[in-house]
């Protein structure tokens, strides 16, 4: 079974990119990503990206378009990662389950210790800049 995640690329006014660091208690620890989560069953993929940043970050964000989703196969599941671009709207960041985040440059983002799926996700990303 493929499991839906969506996952949100917020920018900044400064064209900078929010990425999360995944905390010892969740899948992953260590890893960083684009914070989101898995879509629940009769959710649309725009709504469940909205109520997950809520939810992690506390912070009201508003998408506006979505990039191609990939497939990645973990030893123990699997899951097919749809990202979203998206802007801040309102709120402060205040975070409920990561253990830090951070505002990067597209060539600060490629250093980062990625979650595996999320390499081609970013890729694409860097890809649509130029
Ligand atoms: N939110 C998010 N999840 C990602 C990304 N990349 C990636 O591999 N994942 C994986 O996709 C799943 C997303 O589910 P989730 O965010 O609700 O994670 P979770 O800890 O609640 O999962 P769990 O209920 O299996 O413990 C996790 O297994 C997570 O490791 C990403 O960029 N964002």
């Amino acid at each position: 079974m493929v499991i839906d995640v969506v996952c949100a690329i917020i920018i900044d006014e400064q064209g900078k990119v929010l990425a999360a660091r995944r905390s010892k208690s969740m899948d992953l620890p260590g890893k960083w990503e684009f914070p989101g989560g898995k879509v629940e069953p009769f959710e649309q993929a725009e709504a469940s990206i909205i109520r997950e940043i809520k939810e992690e970050l506390d912070i009201v964000i508003q998408t506006s378009k979505s990039g191609p989703a990939h497939i990645h196969h973990y030893k123990n599941k699997s899951i097919r990662l749809i990202p979203f671009i998206c802007k801040q709207l309102s709120g402060t960041i205040s975070l409920k389950e990561h253990e830090t985040y951070g505002w990067f440059t597209s060539e600060q983002l490629k250093t980062l210790a990625w979650a595996e799926a999320d390499i081609p996700i970013l890729n694409d990303y860097i890809s649509s800049l130029t």
